[in-house]
């Protein structure tokens, strides 16, 4: 089925720039819709607990900052924008109370709804804008007058208004620059959780360091082996980004093609695939996301030690140190873009 894409023309700006909104979180998603809804002339206010440490952030940027509870309590519409593992409690604590008939409840990402731990009334708007692309990039892209695609969906229209909602405040944060393709939240939480771990985060990193490993091991120079599996795999994407496969394989070289197409199979072969398929029916089933919860909800143990494995890996001091010589490479991801 052809997706349907809607850009800004499709979009009324005047419907978000007429709503009061709240954006609870500050982080990598909330400080970029914060800043771009009003950058484009929206009323926004941040929630926030007392002793957040972005609150700070969110002043000095000069958002007006108030508790969940009391942005909630003002807002039209509010953004969901904490961690995923922190939105239960949130909504329980802060927005259902405040969830009036007619206001709209909006995420970034689907998960709480897609699996149950979040049930609005059925008297409120529930949609989502999520963006296609971190938060510090949304913002960077939306400052330099490009944009991040996003996926837009309602799952539930009490107002019968929804839609052009949350078109409109996709067009507000710059998504329908680039296009804003119609989803539910259950495609969009299933395709975002298996794109991350198997491709985009889980499967390029273990790919980057599996290739490092290999070379430092053989006794290569680990600074030979960081730019040929870390920095120069920017330089290969950005090609497909900008012409797909074929202009990646257009712009390398004869032989790295034949190696393309004889070895890389060898490496992402069938029993890969195979994997591929168990880690999406871990995701439709809602396995990965109990676990998560669970993980969380326990004090996130794993997550704490392989966070310090991979920050002790050897490839982060190789970089640290040739990104040290390269000033345009290691650009700070801030909160102003
Ligand atoms: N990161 C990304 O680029 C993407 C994220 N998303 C989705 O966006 C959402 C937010 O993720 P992300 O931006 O990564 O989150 P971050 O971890 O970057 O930021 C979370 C923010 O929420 C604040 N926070 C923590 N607890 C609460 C609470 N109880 N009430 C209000 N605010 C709270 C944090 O404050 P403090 O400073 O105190 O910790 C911080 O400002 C998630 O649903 C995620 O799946 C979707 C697309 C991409
Ligand atoms: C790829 C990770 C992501 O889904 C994103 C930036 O889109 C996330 O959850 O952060
Ligand atoms: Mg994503
Ligand atoms: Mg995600």
């Amino acid at each position: 089925m052809t997706a349907e894409v809607f850009y800004d023309d499709n979009a009324d700006l005047s419907i978000i720039q007429g709503k009061k909104v709240a954006v609870l979180g500050y982080g990598s998603q909330g400080h970029a819709h914060a800043l771009s809804l009003r950058d484009s002339g929206v009323d926004v206010v941040i929630g926030l607990p007392e002793g957040s440490k972005s609150r700070e952030k969110a002043q000095e940027q000069g958002l007006r900052v108030e508790t969940p509870a009391d942005a909630s309590a003002w807002a039209d519409v509010t953004m969901v924008l904490a961690p995923d593992t922190a939105q239960r409690k949130l909504y329980a604590e802060a927005i259902e109370p405040n969830l009036t008939a007619g206001k709209a409840l909006f995420f970034g990402h689907g998960l709480n709804i897609r699996y149950g731990f979040i049930t609005p009334p059925a008297n409120v708007d529930v949609a989502m804008v999520a963006p296609k692309g971190p938060g510090h990039l949304v913002r960077r892209q939306y400052v330099d007058g490009k944009g991040v695609p996003v996926l837009v969906a309602v799952e539930q229209d009490a107002t019968g208004e929804a839609f052009p909602l949350t078109l409109s405040y996709a067009k507000a944060i710059g998504g329908l620059r680039a296009g804003g393709i119609k989803t539910t939240f259950k495609e969009e939480t299933e395709t975002d959780l298996f794109g991350e771990q198997a491709v985009l985060c889980g499967g390029a990193s273990a790919l980057v360091q599996t290739g490092f490993e290999v070379l430092t091991e053989a006794g290569y120079a680990p600074e030979i082996a960081y730019f040929e599996c870390l920095h120069e795999l920017k330089l290969i994407v950005d090609l497909m980004y900008e012409g797909g496969i074929a202009r990646m394989r257009y712009s390398v070289s004869d032989t790295a093609e034949y190696g393309d197409y004889s070895r890389g199979p060898r490496v992402i072969d069938g029993r890969v695939k195979e994997e591929m398929k168990r880690i999406l029916s871990e995701v439709q089933s809602g396995e990965f996301a109990r676990e998560w919860i669970a993980e969380d909800d326990n004090g996130r143990p794993n997550f704490t030690k392989w966070r310090q494995e991979g920050a002790a890996h050897p490839i982060e001091e190789t970089g640290r140190k040739l990104r040290g010589m390269m000033s345009w490479v290691d650009r700070p991801i801030t909160e102003t873009a």
